[in-house]
């Protein structure tokens, strides 16, 4: 039986390729997946498989409320798990990404949010990328990368929340992004990995670096608000 329609499929597998086209992760690192909801599966990248021998063949079906695998004999995604927490905690979401990019892992291991400096983040991002804690040894030891999944929905919050600011750092570890579809949870780790950059300069530069409230919200709303129009052409 083959799992997703063509158009998830497809979407997936791009989604997974512009990992290394963007540069957010070395290797096998970093994965993508991406929700069926009507048919309770979302299809994630197989553990291990090099990106640039990817195929729609190999990405692994995931049953949404057992988290087992539904079809072939690839393993799915180490971080399968923390996908799936966050497609049962946030019902908007209809993909997921992880990397390990740069920059955004600076701020992970730093145990530092990466703060809104300025519009390009603003634009994006509705406040600070939060860093979780820090896993507890208990949390480590079983179900890391379950633990992982809750660990961020305990720091973002709600649906809206993860509308709001559709990405987190796991301490320790790296950056987890979503969003409506697979390609804009990717696009999402393109921004975060942009803005995480610009803000390392930027406090370089200017260690009391910070944005006026008011500008922070005039950007996010009119990208996200009611009306939007940036980027939107037919708003
Ligand atoms: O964060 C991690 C491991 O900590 C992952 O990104 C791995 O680096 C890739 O694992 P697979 O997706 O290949 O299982």
């Amino acid at each position: 039986m083959t799992y997703g329609s063509p158009a998830l499929r497809r979407a997936v597998l791009l989604a997974n390729q512009t990992i290394p086209e963007a540069g957010l992760a070395q290797l096998t690192w970093g994965n993508v997946s991406g929700i069926d909801r009507e048919g309770g599966f979302y299809l994630i990248k197989p553990s291990g498989v090099a990106y640039h021998d990817l195929t729609e063949d190999h990405l692994v079906p995931v049953d949404l409320a057992t988290g087992k695998v539904l079809a072939g004999d690839l393993r799915p995604s180490v971080d399968s798990e923390s996908h799936r927490a966050f497609y049962l905690a946030w019902p908007s979401i209809g993909g997921v990404t992880h990397t390990h990019s740069t920059n955004a892992v600076a701020f992970a291991q730093a145990g530092r949010d990466v703060p809104v400096l300025g519009t390009t983040h603003a634009d994006t991002f509705n406040g600070p990328v939060p860093v979780t804690r820090t896993l507890t040894p208990e949390e480590c030891a079983t179900d890391y990368e379950l633990n992982t999944g809750r660990v961020i929905i305990e720091t973002i919050g709600d649906d809206e929340a993860a509308a709001a600011i559709p990405a987190a750092l796991v301490a320790n570890h790296g950056p987890f992004t979503w969003g409506a579809t697979p390609q804009k949870s990717v696009e999402h780790g393109i921004i975060l990995e942009a803005v995480a950059e610009m803000a390392l300069k930027t406090l370089a530069l200017n260690p009391n670096a910070a944005t006026p409230p008011h500008l922070q919200e005039r950007h996010f709303k009119r990208k996200h608000g009611p009306g939007a129009y940036y980027g939107n052409p037919t708003a």
